[in-house]
């Protein structure tokens, strides 16, 4: 497991604090408002970024203990990563892994694996500048695995991907979930709903939450409600309750709502997306 203890970051006016978080085996989806600290929390597991107090350990090894030993064991992939353009995926893929100081043969197989695990095998030798953003993207997915790393820290790795690669990519996190730690930056938690184990809420540089999935989407003090009405009556509706989403089906406005009690005849309470839980739980906050 990851500890966090007491750990400070500060940058300008933006400052990250964190008392105490453990982050567990499995897959832990990181979310908050944009600016609230995920990307900066990411860096600093990955050790691109020191903390200025406190202190993280991996499974008992610390950046001051033992840097190399804990580098070897993570795996990145910040958004925006730069790749050299004038590499191909192969070549790329070939001289990280001799830089994780992977032995030469393991080196071309796990290229190999991850060039087919990623679907990067029919572009494999063309230069990286010719590729779309999604087999870029998918390339700095690649290399965050070689070496399979035990620690794998992603910031946004949904982005550019097309349905088909966004699902595969959740497969794979699934499959080497139970023995790998994964930390999930985004601001699409339905995405991960089905796979991820727990959630970790960070809103202006501190924690908000830490649980379960399940804790996170069923203890909440509001319930979520849909329902019809007629245009007219919205107006007034919308300045009296917690609009989740407003829309319209054929010709009929769907409402969906946070409210304590049934908000209107006909409505119906459904169970909350991950979604409808950061909503209510933002809103709850403001409020207190
Ligand atoms: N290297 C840096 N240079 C300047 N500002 C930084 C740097 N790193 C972090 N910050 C600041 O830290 C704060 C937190 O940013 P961070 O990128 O961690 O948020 P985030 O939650 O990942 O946001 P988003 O959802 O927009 O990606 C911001 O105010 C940002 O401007």
């Amino acid at each position: 497991m990851i500890k966090i203890n007491d750990i400070q970051w500060k940058y300008k006016k933006f400052s990250l604090t964190i008392e105490e978080l453990t982050i567990q085996h499995g897959i832990n989806i990181l979310v908050g408002h944009n600016g609230s600290g995920k990307s900066t929390l990411l860096s600093l597991l990955a050790t691109a970024k020191r903390p200025s107090q406190g202190e993280i350990s991996y499974h008992g090894d610390t950046m001051n203990s033992n840097l190399l030993a804990v580098r070897s064991k993570i795996g990145y992939v910040p958004t925006g990563l730069e790749l050299y353009q004038d590499f191909t995926p192969v070549k790329l893929l070939l001289y990280l892994s001799q830089l994780k100081g992977l032995p030469k043969k393991l080196s071309i197989h796990q290229t190999e694996e991850l060039l087919s695990i990623f679907h990067l095998r029919d572009v494999q030798k063309t230069k990286i500048k010719r590729l779309s953003q999604g087999m870029q993207q998918r390339l700095a997915l690649a290399q965050a695995f070689l070496g399979k790393p035990t620690y794998i820290f992603l910031d946004e790795p949904l982005n550019y991907l097309d349905i088909h690669e966004r699902k595969s990519l959740l497969n794979f996190l699934s499959k080497i979930a139970p023995h790998t730690i994964i930390l999930v930056a985004t601001h699409e938690l339905n995405e991960w709903e089905a796979i991820c184990n727990s959630v970790i809420w960070m809103n202006e540089g501190t924690l908000q939450y830490e649980g379960t999935k399940t804790m996170w989407k069923h203890e909440l003090p509001l319930t979520i409600w849909t329902g019809e009405m007629e245009d007219s009556l919205y107006e007034n509706f919308s300045k009296k309750h917690l609009i989740v989403y407003a829309g319209r089906i054929k010709d009929k406005l769907v409402v969906r709502c946070a409210n304590s009690l049934k908000p209107a005849p006909g409505f119906k309470a459904v169970a909350p997306t991950m979604e409808d839980a950061f909503f209510i739980r933002k809103h709850s906050q403001q409020r207190s």
